[in-house]
């Protein structure tokens, strides 16, 4: 278990890094007078689901930010790649939490795609090559029946998919996904979850989803990190779900998430 700090990959038997991993090294970030967060050591391994949870305002989504370089930081981003040679920074696909765009827009989910994967105006072309390709891209997140479907007229559920595919265009080293506060019925969620799962499984990247749904990252994610300005506590989801900080934060919400796992309090124990 680790408190606020990293263990370096061991590569032992148990080990779960399995191909290549990404190290965020003392990240801070400031705004103005506010510290945001600090000192935050994370050890992102490749292959698993690592869920950020914490309270509204813990600083989340701006740590998603700060790995991307959106927003100035100090501390340092590494990745290793399968060999262990440093190999600088990752190529990292990013599913933001909100997309701000005009809801009457004409542009469909192919031109989107069309725009993004070739050089021609998407009103030029109606290309069966590009189809054909978009519709491959869009199998992945089981979305290839909104191929035509306004962009304005996607569900919550139906755009955090679609802008999942574009995340994936090539698929990423490291893939930040900042789940929306709202807008997504469980229904979606689930399918949202169920798609990274099998991504985790498919294909060697290391994914980090900051989650609102607590019953979810007990059921998908591989380890669990509490943020609250810092790294709170960090383990497997019924290490982070026992311990009694999370319950501070939480409260009722993780007993009734962890129902038949929870141990009786172990303050500090496990996180
Ligand atoms: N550009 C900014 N300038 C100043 N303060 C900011 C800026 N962006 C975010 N903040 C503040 O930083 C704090 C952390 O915000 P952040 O969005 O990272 O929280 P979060 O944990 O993702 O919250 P939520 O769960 O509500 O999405 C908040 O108090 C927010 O108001």
């Amino acid at each position: 278990m680790i408190e606020n700090n990293w263990h370096p990959c061991s590569h032992s038997e148990n080990d779960c890094c399995r191909l290549c991993c990404t190290k965020i090294e003392n990240f801070n970030v400031t705004f103005g007078n506010t510290q945001i967060f600090h000192d935050v050591n994370l050890h992102i391994h490749c292959g698993e689901l690592t869920a950020i949870i914490g309270p509204n305002g813990a600083g989340k989504s701006t740590l998603l930010k700060a790995i991307l370089g959106e927003v100035k930081h100090t501390g340092v981003l590494n990745y290793f790649d399968a060999k262990g040679v440093h190999s600088g920074h990752p190529l990292i696909g990013y599913v933001p939490q909100y997309l701000n765009f005009d809801l009457s827009t004409p542009t469909s989910v192919l031109d989107l795609f069309t725009a993004y994967l070739t050089n021609i105006p998407c009103w030029l072309t109606s290309s069966k090559r590009i189809r054909d390709q978009v519709c491959q891209i869009l199998v992945k997140v089981k979305a290839e029946h909104l191929i035509d479907r306004r962009l304005g007229a996607l569900s919550g559920g139906e755009l955090q998919r679609i802008l999942l595919a574009l995340s994936l265009e090539p698929i990423p080293d490291l893939l930040l996904l900042d789940e929306p506060v709202s807008g997504i019925d469980q229904n979606g969620l689930e399918l949202f979850y169920d798609i990274v799962s099998d991504l985790r499984a498919n294909h060697d990247l290391s994914i980090i989803l900051i989650s609102h749904d607590l019953n979810l990252v007990a059921k998908y994610a591989d380890r669990v990190v509490l943020l609250n300005g810092t790294v709170i506590c960090n383990g497997s989801p019924e290490e982070v779900f026992n311990d009694v900080r999370t319950r501070n934060v939480f409260g009722m919400l993780v007993q009734h998430t962890m129902q038949g796992k929870v141990q009786p309090d172990k303050e500090g124990s496990s996180c």
